[in-house]
């Protein structure tokens, strides 16, 4: 049995990224050289060798996907599902293609910061609690809309929420199995209304989500100060 046989991680990369405005979803832009979703895959690939890799991409881009994977020096064992209508759909179809038990991270396609540390620390987390969410600290002043007016929100009692979301598959799958809900934002609120507890872990600012042009830049930045 290789190292970490029964690990697994479900990049979820099937969205349009509308918010980023390109023509390319963002999954697919350079970042240093190199597609974003190549250095979130090899984050994985990197950190846990042996590693099972689920990639969602979107299904008229499956065959793009050839480009990043030609990129890759080591061998991965990686298999290529269609993405589905929202992310709970995208991540719903990664997750059916895991048919062993064991531990499984989702995360973010457009998170290619995502260190080892976090990815160990998850890890071991989830072994322990069956799930682990990590989240940074609120550090910028918040209010809450009310109507036309606003108060202010006690940020010590606010967490941002990040990938990868890491279960034990005994715990998130059945959690899947549930009907799609407007509130599904991340894998912690379908597990939550499926009756289960989310155990929070140390998450980490530099993890950030390309969502909008800033994002990229930022993270080209960052890229070259951290590996
Ligand atoms: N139907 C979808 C929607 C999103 N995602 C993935 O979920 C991650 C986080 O979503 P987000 O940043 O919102 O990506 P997009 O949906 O692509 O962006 P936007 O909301 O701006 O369109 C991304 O890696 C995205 O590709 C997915 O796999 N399937
Ligand atoms: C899962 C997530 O990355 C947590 O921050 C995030 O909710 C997904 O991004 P979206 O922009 O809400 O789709």
């Amino acid at each position: 049995m290789s190292t970490n046989e029964n690990t697994y991680a479900v990049i979820v990369a099937g969205g349009q990224g509308t918010r980023m405005g390109t023509a390319l979803p963002k999954q697919f832009l350079d970042l240093d050289g190199k597609p974003v979703l190549y250095h979130s895959i090899k984050a994985f690939a990197d950190a846990m060798p042996g590693i099972h890799l689920i990639l969602v991409l979107p299904a008229h881009q499956i065959s793009y996907a050839q480009m990043i994977l030609q990129a890759f020096e080591q061998r991965i064992d990686l298999t290529i599902v269609a993405g589905g209508e929202t992310r709970f759909h995208s991540v719903q179809n990664g997750l059916n293609a895991i048919s062993g038990e064991g531990i499984v991270f989702i995360h973010d396609g457009v998170r290619p910061l995502v260190s080892a540390a976090l990815i160990h620390r998850c890890y071991e987390m989830a072994l322990e609690k069956g799930s682990a969410i990590p989240v940074t600290p609120a550090i910028d002043s918040m209010r809450m809309i009310k109507g036309t007016d606003s108060e202010p929100v006690d940020r010590t009692q606010l967490r941002i929420v990040q990938t990868p979301q890491t279960f034990r598959t005994d715990v998130i799958k059945p959690a899947f199995e549930q009907s799609y809900n407007a509130a599904f934002t991340d894998e912690a609120s379908v597990l939550e209304a499926s009756g289960k507890k989310v155990y929070l872990v140390e998450g980490d600012r530099s993890n950030l989500k390309i969502t909008t042009p800033e994002d990229l830049l930022i993270a080209e930045v960052l890229i070259k100060s951290m590996f």
